[in-house]
């Protein structure tokens, strides 16, 4: 289980993060969801440890993590652009973390995720040479090699359209589940997030507004923030595809 305690982060003398209590269960998907400004890349990048938190702890299976360098907390992140070695071939991508820590996967574990992911026949293309959905399935499977304790993705989903974006949805779903692998991931798009989570956590400037189901959330919106910014975006979505027929059937 991830533990945040009391999480507080500053920037320039304004709370970024004031005070997030949060717990996270071994396999389960959580989504980071509030407008842009709202910290959720604060609060994912002080899980990983690439910021610094000014109050408050991490804890990871009762293990206390607050002042661990990122590289020992042994989480992972896939960025928004993939960060893939453009002068690598996609199977390069894939078993580059490998060459510092030989083991870590076996061959067959690679193949496994490797067929898991849907890449065998894009293994020798160049970066430029993938689409933005294998793209964000080598970045996913370079990351899964190295057998993160949480993977962390950074709006996995915002560069892809329709079809390829259930397909990967999909495909987070199967990871988090076959590897019983704590996954959290922000979003800005309330569809995304509760449609591929177990939980989502909603932040408000800072804050926690609601961290439910997206059952509950639906059903039961904690406050106006929620109501107003998660489900009318929803109505709106809705409304604006329904318009475009409406009289259609007159
Ligand atoms: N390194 C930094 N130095 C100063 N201020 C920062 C820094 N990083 C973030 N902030 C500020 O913290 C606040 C939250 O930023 P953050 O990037 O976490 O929001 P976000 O919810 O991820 O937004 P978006 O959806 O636009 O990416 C913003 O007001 C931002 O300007």
């Amino acid at each position: 289980m991830l533990q945040l305690k009391n999480i507080k982060k500053t920037y320039n003398g304004k709370a970024v993060l004031n005070g997030i209590d949060l717990d996270i269960d071994t396999g389960e998907i959580v989504s980071i969801l509030g407008p842009s400004g709202s910290g959720k890349t604060t609060l994912l990048n002080v899980i990983l440890g690439l910021t610094d938190l000014d109050e408050g702890q991490i804890i990871f299976n009762g293990e206390d993590l607050s002042r661990t360098p990122m590289k020992q907390r042994g989480f992972n992140i896939v960025f928004q652009d993939y960060a893939l070695f453009p002068n690598l071939n996609a199977y390069e991508n894939i078993i580059y973390g490998l060459k510092n820590k030989p083991g870590v996967s076996t061959k067959r574990e690679v193949r496994e995720l490797i067929a898991l992911l849907g890449l065998g026949n894009h293994l020798g293309k160049t970066v430029d040479q993938l689409s933005g959905g294998q793209k964000q399935r080598v970045a996913l499977a370079r990351t899964l090699v190295m057998k993160p304790r949480v993977l962390l993705l950074d709006e996995p989903l915002s560069a892809l359209d329709g079809v390829i974006k259930e397909s990967i949805k999909e495909r987070i779903k199967t990871i988090a589940s076959d590897y019983n692998l704590t996954t959290i991931i922000v979003t800005h798009d309330p569809e995304e997030a509760l449609t591929l989570s177990d939980r989502v956590l909603i932040l408000n400037e800072g804050g926690i507004s609601q961290y439910s189901t997206p059952r509950e959330i639906i059903h039961n919106p904690h406050n106006g923030f929620v109501r107003q910014f998660i489900l009318n975006q929803l109505e709106i979505k809705r409304n604006n595809i329904f318009s475009l027929f409406e009289g259609a059937y007159a």
